[in-house]
């Protein structure tokens, strides 16, 4: 039997399957040797559980009046690159601001003194904003992605790291890889992380989004993570432009999930960014390969990409988590997606109620030409 080390009493809020939120006052938690909880009882308990697990009363360590614990938060999407110019450029529309702000930055991370300090930096802000697992997106550079992920294990941070995959690139054709380099490096990059056997972080396939990625590539890497059994993540159906440049670019699919999905990227460890104008027909392939989308608030208004309508993705059965996507988003802290998350669903209403009343005044003036026509 473990050993406790710590014993907390106060305060404890979680979400279970069958409650969103549980609120658990006066109750005592106990922590053993490698971190895990051992038990979390009403403080009724306290007497028995003190003799069970051979702890000392006195040294309980109680929570004040207005704290409480919660657990970690997951960022399921954010690029740990663009911290750099986190809160900038946000007056361009997405394909402006990669090109303008993203690729150019991230261009320098060949650089593995500069992405040890940003990548420290990242790791060490998230934690400090409860983030204690985050699905990264680093850069199209091996190394230093490699070099992300040991930071976050020596962290303790649980996390997703994704070398970014990108053979095409007409918005900023310097920063780009070759099909056959982007197809080599991302097995090098999965063997070498595999060969770290880290307990928390694993790799994640990434390609960057369906505009910078050859039918090539995408095969390629859905082999790769079928092969590996891996997570995957990427972009979907952000912008009306981007969405428009992929349509362009595969005309022989029907639409935007099918580009991802007939690679064998659309399965039930995939997480897709954005998804503002998936359409229902889309969202059923999502719920019925499994795959799930992250929910970028912040950085759907920040970039004016558009609005995910997550009341009906969740009611489409379709896996939802939140992500700050960092750049894009222009706070690191899972509490701004939430209030994000809440004020976009408070637009989306009001939306609505707007065109409900612009359709029954319609409606009404219909009427009433109607009745003015009878009695003219
Ligand atoms: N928000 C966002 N969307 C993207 N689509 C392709 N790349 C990116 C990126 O870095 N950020």
């Amino acid at each position: 039997m473990d050993t406790v080390q710590q014993v907390f009493r106060g305060t404890f809020v979680h979400s279970t399957q069958t409650c969103p939120m549980e609120v658990l006052e006066s109750h005592i938690l106990g922590v053993g040797s490698t971190g895990k909880i051992l038990f979390i009882e009403h403080t009724e308990k306290e007497a028995q559980l003190a003799l069970k697990w051979k702890f000392d009363n006195s040294k309980i360590e109680d929570l004040g009046q207005n704290d409480f614990f919660m657990p970690g938060m997951i960022d399921t999407h954010i690029h740990a690159p663009q911290y750099p110019f986190l809160g900038s450029g946000m007056e361009r529309p997405l394909l402006e601001w990669l090109e303008h702000s993203t690729f150019p930055t991230e261009e320098k991370f060949s650089d593995l003194d500069l992405a040890s300090n940003i990548y420290e930096a990242v790791v060490q802000r998230t934690l400090k904003n409860g983030t204690t697992t985050a699905s990264y997106f680093a850069t199209i550079h091996t190394d230093a992605s490699l070099v992300l992920a040991d930071i976050a294990d020596r962290y303790g941070q649980r996390a997703f790291i994704g070398k970014v995959c990108m053979d095409s690139n007409t918005i900023y054709p310097e920063y780009i890889e070759s099909t056959e380099e982007s197809i080599a490096e991302t097995q090098r990059f999965v063997e070498a992380m595999q060969n770290m056997k880290y307990d928390r972080v694993k790799p994640i396939i990434t390609p960057r989004f369906a505009v910078t990625c050859s039918e090539r590539l995408l095969c390629e890497l859905g082999r790769l993570a079928d092969n590996y059994g891996l997570h995957i993540q990427s972009h979907i159906s952000e912008s009306v432009a981007e969405i428009q440049e992929v349509l362009n670019l595969f005309p022989e699919y029907n639409n935007y999930t099918e580009v991802y999905s007939k690679n064998k990227l659309l399965t039930n460890k995939t997480v897709m960014a954005h998804g503002c104008y998936l359409s229902d027909e889309e969202l059923c392939m999502f719920r019925s390969n499994g795959a799930a989308i992250s929910h970028c608030p912040n950085s759907n208004i920040s970039l004016c990409s558009g609005h995910l309508d997550v009341c009906n993705a969740i009611k489409q059965k379709v896996k939802v988590g939140l992500g700050t996507d960092i750049a894009g988003g222009y706070s690191i802290s899972m509490l701004d997606a939430i209030r994000k998350a809440i004020e976009t669903s408070k637009i989306l209403f009001m939306e609505r109620q707007k065109r409900r009343k612009e359709s029954k005044t319609i409606h009404n003036n219909h009427h009433s030409a109607i009745f003015l026509l009878i009695n003219y």
